[in-house]
């Protein structure tokens, strides 16, 4: 964290958060940040942040440097972004990244629609390509669109969990606090320097445990566990109002809340294939179950999958849809039906290419109570399964409970 020049600030473009929170929270954090100014008038504080991610990720011992190392196939320099961007009141993000990386960085921005961001060449150490970022927010001369900052965050590119708490907390503090002896002692190197050479009274806030640094490649997996996790809390079962497909789907979804406690589940009913999915509030879920009891089989699925198609609620994360059928064996037998199921394999892997993970499941759909309670737990652990897995290996495959 260090001061900048102050300046002008440009309006905040939200990121790509998907959360429809952005505007409410911009609102709460302005005021703090307002509070922070020194300035009369309550004028919003001017925050940039430099994101230094020219390191070659030596210790972490693969080609590929690992800011842009896949987790759940993005580059975990997107994730880092996508945390900074929650924060909508920080104006610019300087990446700083080496030659030979500028374009896949460009690529990767382009593709995941991140906002506000420019890009700087790195210098051979870290301090040196956090400087040169500095140096181009101080200078305003990458292009006329930065606007001259009075905090900057210093965020490594690798360290993608942190909430605006944090952030907030780090920029308050970098306004209001004078220099400790104590934190220029025991604090990181960051602030020797900061001392040494700017002569910037520096204060040190503790962080929260979340704020971890991707070294090693055992961290890479750590990281996908933890945003596996974050995207497995809700599961949206959805189902036609009007069969008696609602009451099988409202046995199921008790029975996923029993399986699952700690997991938000929801029925949603698609009323038609044209509706708009916002309008059905399946904002920020990235797992469904559809249930289909009657013939055409999988109108249920279809609807969801042509709904989450025209939206972009999978451009982040990988969406996990079940299809569900629902089928007495006793009257129709699995290899019967297998035929017209066979569709799911292929269409699984059109849907693969949006990052929809797409499998099947058949339930026995028992005339005995019981035996349906059974069949029903045992889909599902499933589902479960499934959803906290995101195995691409399994998709368009029928599992049988
Ligand atoms: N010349 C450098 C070196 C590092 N970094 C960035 O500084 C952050 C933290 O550094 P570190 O974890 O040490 O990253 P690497 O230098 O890539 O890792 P290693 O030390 O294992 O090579 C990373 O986002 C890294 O990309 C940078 O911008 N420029
Ligand atoms: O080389 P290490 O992994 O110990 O740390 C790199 C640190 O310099 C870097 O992460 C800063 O954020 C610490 O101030």
């Amino acid at each position: 964290m260090e001061s900048g020049p102050r300046g002008g600030s440009r309006p905040a473009e939200p990121g790509p958060c998907l959360s429809s929170q952005c505007g409410a929270d911009q609102a709460a954090s302005a005021s703090v940040l307002s509070a922070a100014g020194a300035e009369p008038g309550s004028r919003t504080l001017a925050v940039a942040a430099v994101l230094p991610a020219g390191g070659c990720g030596e210790r972490m011992g693969v080609p590929t440097p690992k800011q842009f190392c896949p987790v759940l196939e993005r580059p975990l320099i997107s994730y880092t972004l996508q945390a900074l961007e929650r924060a909508c009141w920080i104006k610019d993000v300087v990446v700083v990244v080496t030659e030979e990386n500028m374009q896949a960085m460009e690529n990767i921005i382009q593709k995941y629609k991140h906002k506000s961001i420019s890009l700087v060449e790195a210098g051979v150490t870290r301090h040196r390509s956090i400087f040169n970022g500095l140096r181009a927010l101080a200078d305003n001369r990458l292009n006329s669109k930065l606007s001259k900052p009075e905090v900057v965050i210093i965020h490594d590119a690798v360290r993608p969990f942190f909430d605006e708490d944090i952030l907030l907390k780090v920029v308050t503090a970098a306004k209001e606090h004078g220099c400790s002896d104590y934190d220029l002692e025991f604090g990181t190197e960051c602030l020797q320097l900061a001392l040494k050479y700017c002569h910037i009274k520096a204060k040190l806030v503790e962080g929260s445990p979340d704020l971890w640094k991707v070294t090693y490649k055992r961290d890479l997996y750590a990281a996908e566990s933890i945003i596996k996790e974050r995207i497995s809390q809700e599961i949206c079962i959805v189902m036609d109002p009007k069969e008696n497909e609602e009451h099988i789907g409202h046995l199921l979804e008790e029975i996923l809340k029993t399986e699952l406690n700690h997991v938000q589940v929801t029925s949603q009913a698609l009323y038609n294939a044209g509706s708009d999915i916002q309008q059905i509030n399946l904002e920020q879920c990235y797992n469904f179950v559809c249930v289909n009891v009657k013939t055409p089989d999988f109108r249920e699925t279809q609807k969801l999958l042509s709904m989450l198609e025209e939206s972009n609620f999978s451009l982040l994360y990988p969406i996990v849809v079940v299809s569900a059928h629902f089928l007495d064996f006793k009257l129709v037998s699995p290899s019967q039906k297998m035929e017209s199921l066979m569709w799911i394999r292929e269409f699984a892997k059109e849907m693969r290419k949006k990052n929809i993970l797409l499998y099947g499941l058949l339930i026995n759909h028992s005339q005995d109570e019981q035996k349906l309670q059974e069949n029903l737990r045992q889909g599902a652990i499933i589902i479960t399964a499934l959803i906290k897995e995101r195995n691409s290996a399994l998709i368009g495959q029928l599992l049988v409970a």
